[in-house]
């Protein structure tokens, strides 16, 4: 089975265009873990512009299933996140002017940064994954990091399926997933999958444990209902 983490930040998106405090995030994040979503995912930025750092703080003794922070770990990430202790940290090595995430890390060329921050993570009992492409290359330098898993960024999936390319744009997914297993690292993914491409992406995939979901799930909710979109996922994922 894969676990769906609804990822909030565009609830936060919206709630911050007013001011208010609507829609409530904490209440939110209840009511999707009650319609049966297996985690909660923030990924609060530099700039605070959706999630913010006290959110992540708040949603900390709301969260009953597995709460999942995404970051770039710079200084004050890394101190929010030990604070809070959620299961899983996710490194995300995005610029502090990013429009959303765009890039994997370069796990080579890192890997003395990377070891060193999930050394620290891992000593508090917090559970690391790392953001990388669909890269063989990637997925064995992530390996070397000592990191329990890593996040394949699909939006080089998501857009080739929308461009009706899916079997080519899965073929590295499945190579990298492919050696992920071979190195025994767990493996997630995340970035613009949604209700049309996520069967495709599960049924291709082996062993995937979990996929973090915001932009295309909130939207669909638009139109179906929170609670409706969150049962068609489970019933994709299963
Ligand atoms: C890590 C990742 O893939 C992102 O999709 C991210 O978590 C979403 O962030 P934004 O909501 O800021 O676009
Ligand atoms: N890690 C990916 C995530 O949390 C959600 O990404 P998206 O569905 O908002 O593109």
């Amino acid at each position: 089975m894969t676990k769906l983490s609804v990822n909030i930040n565009k609830l936060a998106t919206l709630r911050n265009s007013r001011g208010g405090n609507m829609p409530n995030l904490i209440k939110s994040a209840k009511d999707i873990e009650s319609f049966g979503a297996q985690g909660i995912t923030v990924h609060p930025r530099p700039d605070e512009r959706h999630i913010r750092y006290k959110d992540a703080y708040d949603l900390k003794d709301v969260v009953t299933t597995e709460y999942n922070i995404e970051g770039n770990p710079i200084p004050k990430f890394v101190e929010m996140v030990l604070n809070i202790k959620p299961t899983q940290v996710t490194l995300v090595p995005d610029a502090e002017d990013a429009i959303t995430s765009n890039a994997g890390w370069d796990t080579l060329k890192h890997k003395d940064f990377l070891r060193d921050v999930i050394k620290t993570f891992q000593a508090s009992g917090i559970r690391t994954s790392i953001f990388v492409d669909a890269d063989v290359e990637m997925v064995k330098g992530a390996a070397q990091t000592g990191t329990d898993r890593i996040e394949l960024y699909t939006e080089s999936f998501a857009k080739g399926f929308l461009e009706g390319k899916k079997t080519e744009s899965i073929q590295s997914f499945i190579d990298a997933a492919k050696m992920a297993n071979k190195m025994n690292l767990g493996i997630n993914a995340g970035h613009d999958l949604s209700l049309d491409n996520i069967k495709f992406f599960k049924e291709n995939i082996p062993n995937l444990l979990e996929v973090s979901i915001g932009h295309a799930l909130i939207c669909e909710s638009l139109y179906l209902g929170l609670e409706n979109v969150i049962n068609m996922y489970l019933h994709r994922l299963k």
